[in-house]
């Protein structure tokens, strides 16, 4: 059995949540003036309100007692001194070796991987200037104005995220678009509005083996070449960035046109690596490197900070407090600010595929519950759309709010309505409204006892309904990357908690290895037999339908 729930600290929270569970919020402000004071942390310009959880300072020591026990500390350095942590792929994960900035050595068997990082960084600052410059040009001499990132999951989320989130600072000349399904549909309707002489393609995949990936890239080449109709045009219109050189060359890009990660980079861990080109172009590399440093602050609080007063560490802590002892399914995720409209999806990936995990490290199923549901829309759309639910539905839905102080679109009164609003939704969420309140509400507009009698149950809030507030100055590229890099550690304490490999991703595999069985049959002449009858029915209605027949 794993040893999680054996231990005494974790025995010590259960206990201690029965003591919590029928404490309310609005009491616990009440009693405690001081509450913000307590539980607000501050990391450069991020201030981290958690004071709106269901948690006394018992709750925090208990938890921090978890962390000790479970060897957090040790892993952490484990994980920042390249140790080969990602057991099943054999591999460091280090993510953190791409945004050192003290370029301090980092050792992978012996060998310290900083030159390689520095020596890409450089590769991509020159191209980038070329580019962004109009020096680089397609094969007709003209500059680029189109970069278009073909990839998938980590080697399309991220680089998606952060140049939306980023478009204040975008290059005024170049666009960047993101073709990541295999549907045709979104590499056609990218491609429709786009001129082969002016654009340039970056096939952005760790294994350069990804099926979607691969056939996008090469429908991507097709369409160059029938237009420019000159073979020597992909090494102008073409880049690869990949850890796999050979098949780099097999796919017909100059090797010179390679821009090179490695095995120790996970792909949901990988904007910070060249995987990010696409960012760097649109933003310029003087902008990607301040993403990095944003990121590299956090690195240094979380490997430096006592628990206690560790951003990342609280918020996995929370997250373990909810998800194990009030059994909260899922966490959501709000940003008050539209340009991180890809903040959610991103560590849907980023957390779903890291820690949706059920065996421990050393391979026995665990008995407790591993990684949440991340889900979430920016506000203020939400609250037209599900918010009803996190009010006065039945579920427990942590949440996160994410807002900036300053817009960087000021546009007559909408950033104080937005932020009216993020300030609103955690402080309705946490206090609720009583019968008593809503009685005399009621009473006020005078309706009938029996019209007040009918509504009041659908009108009461529980309240009670835990929140964490993150308010930053703006959404430089530099808080950019400290708020990814908060999330990042904040799923890797999770992941040491429940003793999972949060690096690997198993889960993925065996519906690619069906699907590559079944792509030989949709075109078979004969009725496909050898699945289960669902599977079956399924194959041969579509291939009936293609055929013209309506017989299943
Ligand atoms: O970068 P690639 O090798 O093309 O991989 C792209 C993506 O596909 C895989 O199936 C994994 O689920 C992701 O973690 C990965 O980011």
């Amino acid at each position: 059995m794993p040893e999680l729930t054996k231990r005494e600290a974790w025995k010590n929270l259960q206990r201690h949540y029965q003591s919590i569970e029928a404490l309310h919020m609005r009491d616990m402000f009440a009693a405690e003036p001081q509450r913000f004071t307590t539980f607000s942390l501050q990391l450069d310009d991020i201030l981290f309100d958690y004071s709106k959880h269901r948690i006394t300072s018992t709750t925090l020591k208990l938890l921090v007692e978890l962390a000790r026990q479970t060897g957090l500390q040790n892993k952490i350095e484990k994980m920042f001194s390249g140790e080969r942590i990602n057991t099943t792929e054999q591999r460091p994960a280090l993510h953190t070796a791409l945004r050192n900035r003290s370029n301090s050595p980092v050792l992978v068997d012996g060998q310290d991987v900083m030159p390689q990082v520095n020596a890409v960084l450089a590769k991509m600052g020159k191209f980038c200037r070329q580019i962004r410059d109009g020096i680089w040009l397609g094969a007709t001499g003209q500059p680029i104005t189109d970069i278009v990132n073909i990839g998938i999951g980590g080697s399309d989320l991220g680089p998606l995220m952060v140049t939306e989130a980023l478009k204040p600072y975008g290059h005024e000349r170049l666009n960047v678009h993101f073709v990541s399904n295999v549907d045709a549909t979104h590499l056609l309707e990218t491609l429709r509005h786009l001129q082969p002489a002016t654009t340039l393609f970056l096939i952005a995949s760790k294994t350069f083996t990804t099926q979607e990936t691969m056939t996008n890239a090469h429908s991507a080449r097709d369409w160059l070449l029938q237009q420019l109709k000159d073979d020597k045009a992909v090494a102008c219109h073409f880049v690869a960035i990949s850890t796999n050189r050979q098949k780099v060359i097999e796919f017909g890009i100059n090797p010179d046109n390679m821009f090179e990660f490695w095995d120790w980079v996970g792909g949901r861990y990988s904007l910070w690596s060249a995987i990010g080109l696409s960012i760097a172009l649109y933003i310029g590399m003087d902008n990607f490197e301040e993403l990095l440093s944003g990121a590299y602050q956090v690195d240094k609080h979380f490997y430096e900070t006592p628990f206690e007063k560790n951003i990342p560490v609280i918020m996995g802590l929370l997250g373990v407090w909810y998800n194990n002892f009030f059994a909260a399914d899922s966490h959501v995720i709000l940003p008050y600010d539209q340009y991180l409209h890809r903040f959610p999806a991103y560590f849907q990936q980023g957390d779903m595929e890291s820690n949706g995990k059920r065996v421990t490290l050393d391979g026995q199923s665990v008995n407790y519950s591993t990684g949440p549901i991340i889900w979430g829309e920016p506000g203020t759309n939400g609250q037209h759309a599900f918010y009803q639910l996190l009010h006065q539905g039945t579920k427990l839905v942590p949440a996160d709010f994410l807002a900036a102080v300053e817009s960087q679109n000021p546009l007559g009164n909408h950033q104080q309505i937005l932020l009216s609003n993020f300030f609103a939704q955690p402080e309705a969420l946490m206090r609720g409204k009583t019968p008593a309140e809503v009685r005399a509400e009621l009473d006020a507009e005078g309706l009938s006892q029996a019209r007040i009698a009918q509504l009041l149950p659908h009108k009461v809030f529980p309240g009670n309904r835990p929140s964490s507030s993150f308010l930053f100055h703006k959404l430089t590229p530099r808080t950019l990357g400290s708020l990814i890099a908060l999330y990042e550690h904040k799923i890797f304490t999770q992941s040491a908690i429940w003793d999972i490999n949060p690096f690997d991703q198993w889960g993925v595999e065996l519906g690619k290895q069906l699907a590559q069985k079944i792509l030989p049959e949709l075109s078979q002449s004969s009725p496909v037999a050898d699945h289960d009858s669902s599977t079956n029915g399924l194959i041969n209605y579509f291939r009936s339908q293609k055929q013209g027949k309506q017989s299943v």
